[in-house]
């Protein structure tokens, strides 16, 4: 996939641009993306898919800022991050972006409210009660603002994750298999809230995923292999992406 003119660079709120990512060097070294190039709208929910080991969480990885390119660039609102010093890449990603990942990776010792206000209060984008509020009620999570992690279930820390990566409304949303410690119930509510927060409140969201069902929610797939985008499908269903899948995994 050619990368896009500059001029329409502005329209897109992150761009891949030509990725190369090698792990290791020398006899060792592994590929693990040979040019990626992609782009991705503002207020879209994409979905990336892939053979085990084909680098989609090393693609997401890239695109976020959390892991370095060996090659080409990565633009986020339009500013080049593999240029960035570790300093203002921290405070990209904490003033910019938003994360939830397959381990709901929240503090134990807070509450729920208090983890999902962690962020917004560690940068400079104090969030405004009545989004906070916004989120809590959309996600189902009045009741549940006084209970620790523990005290929760699967699908009610994944919950508490996402509205605390929604608290800072960052202009993109990453997500790495955010479904994958969930039973499908509590997996389809994270993902209807997903798509809510793409259609109401026009976030952007990029997710990583190996399940059919969740990709389906997502506006487009986008289908890696070996290291390279391979295929793409708009307005996805669950059995154009199983057969997509299946022809990838051959
Ligand atoms: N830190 C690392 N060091 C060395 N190799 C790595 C590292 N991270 C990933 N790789 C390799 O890069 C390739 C792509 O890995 P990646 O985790 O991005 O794939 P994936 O599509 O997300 O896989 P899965 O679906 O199994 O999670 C694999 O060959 C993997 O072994």
């Amino acid at each position: 996939m050619a990368a896009p003119p500059a001029e329409q660079v502005h329209d897109h709120v992150a761009v891949a641009r030509d990725v190369v990512k090698s792990y290791g060097s020398g006899d060792g070294a592994v590929t693990a993306l040979r040019g990626v190039s992609a782009t991705f709208r503002r207020g879209r929910f994409t979905a990336i898919m892939g053979p085990s080991g084909s680098g989609k969480s090393t693609f997401l990885h890239c695109m976020a800022g959390l892991d370095t390119v060996s090659s080409g660039s990565v633009l986020i609102g339009g500013v080049d991050i593999t240029g960035l010093s570790r300093t203002r890449l921290t405070k990209l990603r904490r003033d910019r972006l938003g994360f939830v990942f397959q381990a709901f990776n929240l503090l134990p010792l807070l509450t729920a409210e208090e983890n999902i206000r962690l962020t917004g209060r560690l940068g400079k984008r104090r969030a405004d009660q009545r989004w906070f509020d916004t989120v809590v009620d959309a996600l189902g999570l009045r009741e549940r603002l006084g209970h620790r992690p523990g005290e929760l279930s699967g699908g009610q820390q994944q919950r508490v994750a996402v509205a605390r990566a929604l608290l800072t409304r960052p202009e993109v949303l990453f997500a790495d298999e955010p479904t994958g410690n969930l039973d499908s119930a509590s997996g389809a509510e994270v993902l209807e809230f997903l798509r809510t927060a793409v259609d109401v409140y026009g976030q952007t969201v990029i997710m990583v995923t190996h399940d059919p069902v969740a990709a389906a929610h997502a506006d487009r797939v986008l289908f890696l292999a070996d290291g390279m985008i391979v295929h793409e499908l708009p307005h996805p269903t669950i059995d154009a992406v199983h057969a997509a899948m299946r022809r990838l995994e051959g």
